[in-house]
């Protein structure tokens, strides 16, 4: 399964990533998130991650992130453009020609909250993302409902924003592989 990590803001955090067995990992270019991470610091994490896992950058619209959109492999967004590598986040359901590579089911935005995921998420094609409050407690639960392609966690395997534990990172790993 799928599993992404966001609001990453090191290079050690992104070593533990990889070696706890992430498919991807996101980095926040909104100016608007308490995980912002600065432009010019988001591209040496950019290409530290490299060919090593999948990465995300990750804003509210294009226009606070267009200087990085080359610099990673996916663009993560709360809006619709069109694009042909782009992770759509929505708590509402896509239209019909809205395309994406991803579409991530999220009402969160890294705010940490749960609430409970609607059923037409099962009906979505393309590869579904879920993500708003998982944690290592929760996902088995999530998952075994819904069957996504993949889940995204943030808040729950942090001490502070932006600041991850490996340990909670390595908790959240093994119950997504235990549920799958
Ligand atoms: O993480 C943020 O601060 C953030 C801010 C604005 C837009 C999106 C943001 N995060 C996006 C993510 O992919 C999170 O992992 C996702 O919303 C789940 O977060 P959480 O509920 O904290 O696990």
């Amino acid at each position: 399964m799928f599993v992404k990590v966001c609001g990453l803001t090191t290079e050690e955090q992104i070593d533990w990533a990889v070696d706890l067995g992430y498919s991807a990992i996101g980095v926040v270019g909104t100016p608007r998130s308490k995980r912002h991470c600065e432009h010019s610091r988001a591209r040496v994490l950019a290409d530290y991650a490299r060919g090593r896992i999948t990465t995300f950058v990750v804003a509210l619209d294009m226009a606070e992130v267009t200087d990085l959109v080359e610099h990673f492999d996916v663009v993560q967004l709360y809006q619709w453009v069109e694009l042909p590598n782009l992770a759509f986040c929505s708590s509402s359901e896509p239209s019909p020609g809205q395309e994406y590579e991803y579409f991530f089911y999220d009402a969160s935005a890294g705010s940490g909250n749960y609430s409970a995921f609607p059923d037409w998420v099962r009906e979505l094609p393309g590869q579904v993302v879920l993500a708003g409050g998982l944690n290592a407690e929760n996902v088995a639960g999530v998952i075994a409902d819904h069957r996504p392609f993949g889940v995204d966690v943030s808040s729950s395997v942090e001490s502070a924003p932006g600041v991850k534990s490996y340990e909670s990172m390595k908790r959240f790993k093994q119950a997504v592989r235990a549920a799958d």
